[in-house]
């Protein structure tokens, strides 16, 4: 494992690293699956330095992310690094697949499949690629209780992909915990909302949606969250928190609305502070705040009506609903 202190400093580990992944590469071409996330973004970078153009990023839009997530990550890799980047355009697939399914893991198993689906699909439209980078990190070799050799990422958000891949794996890395991970982000000179990005699931809204998902309630959470977010920043608490999000339970409520009755759709806030994932606080937010975002909420998404702030750690509950 790489220790930092003991193993000397970033910029040597990312010469380093650009010399091991040139070895590894020679003259071929890699494919790596980028989700935004800090693992494959920094991953991303790194194997771009070392072998530049011979990298093509594929970056899957199942329809399930966030409010600006898909310009962000087109902005950043094709706008400021120049990586080759495919965006593939899979709402539609998506959400037809998950018509009608409420169950969660329901839910989890059809987005891993369709994922795998999408990126063979890209993957044979692209020819002479040999290698796929992967942004495994050592917590996910340590989890998975493999020496790491081979692997690929056995806890892949959506399901993993297939072990029978014709791809020799590049995992640069491996030996790093998140915050090292993070640190090998900013010596490469990536912003700030990048390396400090907030952990967010591989399903995405998917399971932030609760039960069955449809365009019209995640377009409601979408923009729920996206006034969530700004707040947060806006009240400088974006880098203290470990994770917030919005989410929208399966059911409407009883409003009013300019003396009018409403039957309308819930937003459940969720901030909490976590060292390791495994147990978590809520965050106490100072009650101007909640106001502030429940009256913005309310008022700028018509179609919610009520807003209710979880107050519940980690365990019993657990950080995201589903
Ligand atoms: N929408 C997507 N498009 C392309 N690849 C994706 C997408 N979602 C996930 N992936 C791939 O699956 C991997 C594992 O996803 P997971 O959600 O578990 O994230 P992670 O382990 O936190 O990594 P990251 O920080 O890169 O998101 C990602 O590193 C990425 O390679």
């Amino acid at each position: 494992m790489y220790k930092i202190c003991l193993g000397g400093t970033m910029k040597e580990f990312v010469e380093k690293s650009v010399k091991e992944i040139q070895e590894q590469i020679g003259n071929g071409k890699a494919i790596c699956a980028l989700s935004g996330g800090v693992d494959s973004s920094v991953c991303a970078v790194l194997v771009h330095k070392a072998i530049g153009d011979r990298l093509t990023c594929v970056f899957v839009d199942h329809g399930l992310l966030r409010k600006g997530e898909r310009e962000e990550v087109e902005e950043m890799f094709r706008g400021k690094y120049h990586i080759n980047l495919i965006t593939v355009d899979a709402e539609d697939r998506f959400l037809e697949k998950l018509k009608g399914v409420s169950d969660p893991e329901q839910k989890r198993k059809i987005i891993g499949e369709e994922f795998i689906r999408v990126f063979e699909e890209e993957q044979a439209k692209l020819s002479g690629y040999d290698y796929l980078v992967q942004g495994t990190i050592y917590p996910d070799i340590a989890e998975s209780g493999k020496d790491g050799k081979g692997l690929v990422k056995s806890h892949h958000n959506v399901g993993g992909l297939p072990e029978d891949v014709n791809f020799e794996l590049v995992e640069p890395l491996k030996t790093l915990y998140k915050e090292e991970v993070r640190q090998v982000g900013r010596e490469l000179g990536m912003p700030d909302v990048m390396v400090n990005r907030q952990p967010f699931p591989g399903p995405g809204l998917g399971v932030r949606v609760l039960g069955e998902i449809t365009k019209e309630k995640l377009d409601i959470l979408r923009d729920a969250d996206y006034i969530y977010r700004d707040e947060v920043a806006k009240a400088g608490l974006d880098t203290k928190i470990w994770q917030y999000f919005a989410a929208m339970p399966d059911f409407s409520v009883t409003g009013v609305k300019d003396g009018e009755r409403t039957y309308s759709r819930t937003i459940f806030l969720r901030a909490v502070n976590s060292e390791d994932a495994v147990t978590a606080d809520w965050y106490p937010f100072d009650m101007e705040f909640l106001k502030r975002v429940s009256k913005r909420i309310t008022s700028e998404v018509p179609q919610v009506n009520r807003v209710l702030y979880d107050i519940t750690q980690k365990p019993p509950g657990t950080i995201e609903f589903e």
